[in-house]
């Protein structure tokens, strides 16, 4: 079985400036250790502002914290106002891309057809995709919610090829778990990120879906990190709220210490 490095995402969304940014990341690195990074690979998906300060503090100080940006413009230049390109974050050595987030969806659009653009955007620029999906609440009441997210599955991955694939990082966050302190149990989790894996086997093959890591994402805390990370599909989380918080996302990346409640 191939052994999948578990991966613990911050998105700070639309929170801390670039100074605070600094201070942010400054805690994260005094408080872990090179053993927790040999156990979990940790990430912080900033604002785009404050990445050239991540970069430096991380080039600086040789920091092992990977960084990312929370969204990525499907053009690589030229006249699209307000956009941030592959190529630019690229050379802020991102690491990783937040796509198809459902706050990108939801408030912005985003639909597959976009995403798509963007998960290609990202692989041209050498850049991870994280890419966002999941069902809404009306979804998950009607019982479609393994269809729902497939379907965001197969449009996001639609015509890139199995070398890029092989790579991708997808999160499953059912919309009605983000943000409200609702997180799903590990059964939910787990049923869907299985699922998601089953369907990578499909497009592609078994050996490329055993590699792949499927997040879980919504209401983590270090308080349910233990019980979500114990189902053997689930192999990270991308934390919203509680990577605001140093210590807090400091006990999710140390996940093996906490009980499984
Ligand atoms: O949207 C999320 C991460 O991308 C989850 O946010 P919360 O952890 O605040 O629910």
């Amino acid at each position: 079985m191939t052994e999948r490095l578990p991966l613990m995402a911050g998105n700070w969304k639309m929170n801390l400036n670039h100074l605070e940014a600094i201070q942010h990341t400054q805690k994260l690195a005094f408080a872990l250790a090179d053993k927790d990074y040999e156990a979990v690979e940790v990430a912080v998906l900033t604002p785009f502002t404050d990445l050239r300060s991540v970069q430096t503090l991380v080039d600086g100080d040789k920091l092992k914290i990977k960084y990312g940006s929370q969204d990525i413009s499907a053009h690589d230049s030229g006249a699209y106002t307000g956009e941030v390109s592959g190529p630019m974050l690229a050379k802020l050595k991102c690491t990783y891309a937040a796509i198809g987030h459902s706050e990108r969806r939801q408030y912005h659009g985003e639909n597959e057809e976009i995403v798509n653009a963007k998960v290609k955007a990202a692989y041209r620029s050498g850049i991870t995709p994280i890419l966002c999906v999941g069902e809404p609440l009306e979804v998950r009441k009607a019982g479609t919610h393994v269809a729902h997210t497939l379907a965001q599955l197969d449009g996001a991955l639609d015509g890139v090829p199995a070398s890029d694939a092989e790579s991708i990082v997808v999160a499953y966050e059912p919309v009605w778990a983000i943000g409200t302190g609702e997180v799903a149990t590990p059964e939910d989790a787990q049923e869907v990120c299985a699922a998601i894996r089953v369907r990578l086997a499909e497009l592609y093959d078994g050996e490329l879906a055993a590699k792949v890591r499927v997040l879980y994402g919504g209401s983590v805390k270090a308080s349910s990190a233990a019980g979500l990370m114990a189902k053997p599909d689930v192999d990270g989380a991308l934390i919203g709220g509680a990577s605001l918080d140093a210590d807090e996302f400091v006990r999710i990346v140390r996940y093996r210490e906490q009980a499984v409640g």
